[in-house]
């Protein structure tokens, strides 16, 4: 129960059992350093490289727990998924422009090894022995990684510098943190209803999303 007498959700109870993890995801050193205006510009082009590839292999991820949702047939949650794997597209073409601004050749990079780590984990969940309910925490998770981090960068006190602003609210505005909210609603109640292996298996994907994305943002701060 949380303090005022409701059921803490699953999500809600785990981000307080893992805080510390949480928190090396979401105020990592190199997001850190762009909040306080210090980002070193080449660990910056390497992100923006690393993480178009990764947002390409990303979309594969989404089309298959839009896949897993589908064939649990609930409508509403096939909207939210399918709007977000639409938003994808935009992204895409996000990462091109700033690319070309950035001087950053999308063509001629290959996956750094932390990326290619991560990118092997998504393709995992083509496996449909791979359940919707672990499929949906590990989208939320990835998301709200992002929608934390780079809402930081824009919160009071930032110095964060103008030209990044963009990048920031990309995640870190209002809109995208309503929509981490809407699949962490449904993970909850996808996780409600469930084993408590089911649940088990859940917050070990939850706990490999924080870890990856450590390892994705030691990767382009060069840490690894
Ligand atoms: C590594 C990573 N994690 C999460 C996101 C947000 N979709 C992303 N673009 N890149």
């Amino acid at each position: 129960m949380d303090s005022c007498g409701a059921d803490e959700s699953t999500t809600a109870r785990w981000m307080a059992a893992h805080r510390g993890m949480y928190e090396r995801a979401t105020r990592h050193p190199f997001t850190v350093s762009i909040r306080d205006g210090t980002v070193d510009l080449v660990a910056f082009r390497r992100w923006l490289g690393q993480d178009y590839m990764f947002v390409r292999e990303f979309v594969a991820f989404v089309a298959s727990v839009l896949l897993k949702c589908c064939k649990q047939s609930d409508r509403t949650d096939m909207e939210i998924i399918l709007g977000g794997l639409a938003s994808l597209s935009d992204e895409l073409s996000w990462f091109k422009k700033e690319a070309a601004k950035w001087g950053v050749d999308l063509v001629g990079i290959s996956p750094l090894s932390s990326n290619t780590e991560y990118c092997r984990f998504l393709q995992s969940f083509d496996d449909p022995e791979i359940s919707y309910t672990v499929a949906i925490t590990t989208f939320w998770i990835i998301e709200t990684v992002y929608q934390d981090s780079f809402a930081f960068c824009i919160e009071e006190g930032h110095r964060t510098p103008l030209e990044l602003l963009g990048t920031c609210q990309r995640w870190g505005s209002a809109e995208f943190k309503q929509y981490c909210q809407s699949l962490q609603r449904i993970a909850d109640r996808c996780l409600a209803n469930r084993t408590s292996d089911a649940v088990k298996s859940a917050e070990e994907a939850f706990l490999r999303v924080l870890e990856l994305e450590v390892g994705f943002w030691d990767m382009s701060s060069s840490r690894s």
